[in-house]
C-alpha cells in the first residue's frame, strides 16, 4: 500500500518551459554579478570551490568559475554547485515579484488531495532545496510549503543513480515500496524502481512514453489502486 509519495519537480508537476525558459536564462543573466558581489560569503565561496573541484582547476580565477556556471547552465547540467547557486539566484527573482513557481493545475489539486487523505508528500528535485522553498513559497498558487514533509536535492545524490532512492528512502518512516515515485525522465524512474519505489511516469506536452513505467499524461486520470 502506498503510503508517500516522492515527486520531481520539473516536466511532473511545474511546467519544463518554466524551468527553462524563466528560470535558467533569469540564473544566466545573474550568475556573473551575483558571484563577483557575493564570492566573500561562506555559502557562496563554499560553491565557487567546489566548482573548481568539480573543473579539477583549484587555482581557476573567478572568470573562469562564472563561465564555467554559464556554460552548465546553458547545457543544463545538474552539478550541485550549479544547483546551489541558482536557488539563491533565484531568491531574488521570487521576492521581486519577477515570477512566480508555476505548476500545473492538475499538479496542484492532486497534491492537495494526495495530502488531505493523509499520504505524506515529499519532493526531490536536481533545483536545490532552497529552489524547491522558494518555488512553493511563491507558487502560482500562493504559499504551499506546508503540504510536504521533507524535500530532497543532488546532496543525496544524482537523480539516476539507485544508491540516491535508498538514501532517500533511509531518512523515511517508510519502506521502499510503500513510496510512489513520480518523474517525467524514464532513468530516474529506472533508478527509483531499483531501489524499490513504485514508480509512475507523467508524460506531459508530447514527451516519449515507457513500457516499463505506470504512465499519465496528467494527474486527473491518476488512480492509487494501480500502485497497490
Ligand atoms: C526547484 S525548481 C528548479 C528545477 C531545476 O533547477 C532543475 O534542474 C529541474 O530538475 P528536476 O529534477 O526538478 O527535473
Ligand atoms: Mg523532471
Amino acid at each position: 500500500m502506498i503510503k508517500a509519495i516522492l515527486t520531481d519537480i520539473e516536466g511532473t508537476i511545474t511546467r519544463i518551459s518554466f524551468v527553462k525558459e524563466v528560470l535558467f536564462p533569469y540564473a544566466a543573466s545573474h550568475i556573473a554579478e551575483f558571484v563577483q558581489d557575493n564570492h566573500a560569503a561562506p555559502e557562496v565561496a563554499t560553491q565557487i570551490a567546489a566548482v573548481k573541484a568539480e573543473i579539477n582547476q583549484p587555482d581557476a580565477s573567478l572568470l573562469d568559475v562564472i563561465a564555467t556556471l554559464q556554460h552548465w547552465i546553458a547545457t543544463d547540467q545538474k552539478i550541485t554547485p550549479l544547483k546551489q547557486l541558482q536557488g539563491m539566484i533565484w531568491q531574488q527573482g521570487y521576492h521581486n515579484r519577477d515570477f512566480t513557481g508555476h505548476l500545473y493545475p492538475d499538479a496542484y489539486q492532486f497534491l492537495q488531495q494526495q495530502f488531505e487523505q493523509g499520504i505524506v508528500l515529499y519532493v526531490y528535485s536536481s533545483g536545490s532545496v532552497k529552489a524547491q522553498h522558494l518555488l512553493f513559497e511563491f507558487s502560482d498558487y500562493g504559499d504551499i510549503r506546508s503540504l510536504f514533509n521533507n524535500y530532497f536535492d543532488t546532496l543525496v545524490g544524482g537523480k539516476k543513480e539507485p544508491q540516491s532512492y535508498h538514501n532517500i528512502v533511509d531518512q523515511l518512516p517508510f519502506s521502499a515500496h510503500e513510496v510512489l515515485f513520480l518523474s517525467d525522465v524514464i532513468e530516474e524512474l529506472d533508478a527509483a524502481k531499483s531501489a524499490g519505489l513504485k514508480t509512475c511516469h507523467l508524460v506531459r506536452d508530447g514527451q516519449a512514453t515507457s513500457s516499463q513505467h505506470a504512465f499519465i499524461h496528467d494527474f486527473n486520470t491518476f488512480e492509487m489502486e494501480q500502485y497497490t
